[in-house]
């Protein structure tokens, strides 16, 4: 292993959200980094920033408004360099990033699917049942497979939800399989397969940010980047591109290496899940996502194209 010069004088300030995931996200960039480059344990520190979305915890989301809920304040720590990059869950990354900021490096992407916790699986759910999320994704899909079941808004870190799930405030909840491996919670909950319940675009998959003129750290992430799992987050951010959407959006997408080119799967729905369009495409490039969601636009039923603005 080489030892190249530092990307910056050290050691380099990582920025990253205060939550137990995101923390845990943090140091597993930092030690992809250090092993990569051969760095000392203290050439890297992490800095927590608390961003809009941690600080307001009761209300949906999609009411507070703005956008960048999860970035706007690392976006502000990189560009003004208190720190030097950034992590983020890509899941919760807007599709339209500040010219000035780089997605530099995405790392391998874990476990992709939704856990269901609280029954075995989503027929197995009792009638009526109340489900505790608040993405609209899971909302719609949910109550497309399973009209009857009631919705309960349900906001908060994972150990928030799951605690509330302890509370009976709700009989079921979902979780990112991901979260919860990173979490060392591997025995929490049951896998419900991606034919059942498609992910959201980017699901799974751990970026870092740069400043796009800082060529120093541009390249000492490039060691860590994970070409396919980059290449298929960059085909779902173009499809939610495409559609005008983000992470508040019902929207589930999958990209998957196949040969050369990537293995694309999408689905629309109408908030209630009363509606659904689904496609499919071999992609030679990421950015034929794009066109894959001009095509489902085109054929979506009136009351899911209103959801969406296109690009
Ligand atoms: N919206 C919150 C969020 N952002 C990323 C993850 C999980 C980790 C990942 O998908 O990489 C979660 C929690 C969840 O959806 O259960």
């Amino acid at each position: 292993m080489t030892m190249p010069a530092p990307a910056a004088p050290f050691p380099l300030r990582l920025g990253t959200r205060g939550s137990p995931l995101a923390l845990v996200q943090a140091h597993m960039v930092a030690a992809a980094l250090r092993a990569a480059h051969g760095w000392p344990e203290d050439a890297i520190v992490i800095v927590p920033v608390k961003t809009t979305g941690d600080r307001v915890q009761d209300r949906p989301l999609a009411e507070i408004g703005g956008k960048a809920l999860w970035t706007k304040e690392l976006d502000g720590a990189l560009l003004e360099g208190a720190i030097d990059f950034a992590v983020h869950s890509m899941k919760d990354v807007e599709t339209i990033r500040p010219a000035a900021i780089r997605i530099a490096a995405i790392l391998p992407r874990a476990d992709v699917r939704d856990r269901l916790i609280g029954a075995a699986t989503i027929a197995g759910l009792p009638h009526g049942a109340r489900i505790g999320t608040s993405s609209p994704r899971r909302a719609a899909q949910l109550r497309q497979l399973r009209p009857d079941v009631t919705i309960i808004p349900f906001r908060g870190n994972v150990d928030t939800r799951l605690r509330k799930l302890r509370d009976g405030e709700a009989d079921a909840t979902l979780l990112a399989a991901a979260g919860l491996d990173r979490l060392d919670r591997p025995d929490i909950g049951h896998a419900i397969a991606i034919d059942v319940m498609l992910p959201a675009p980017a699901q799974g998959a751990v970026g870092i940010e740069a400043r796009a003129d800082d060529a120093a750290m541009l390249a000492a992430l490039a060691a860590i980047d994970h070409a396919d799992t980059h290449a298929c987050v960059t085909a779902e951010r173009a499809f939610l591109a495409a559609l005008g959407a983000d992470c508040h959006s019902p929207v589930a997408a999958l990209a998957v290496r196949d040969g050369d080119g990537i293995a694309f799967r999408a689905e629309l729905l109408s908030e209630d899940g009363a509606e659904r369009i689904t496609g499919a495409a071999h992609l030679a490039s990421p950015d034929e996502a794009g066109a894959l969601a001009d095509d489902l636009l085109k054929r979506a039923p009136a009351r899911i194209a209103a959801l969406f603005t296109g690009r």
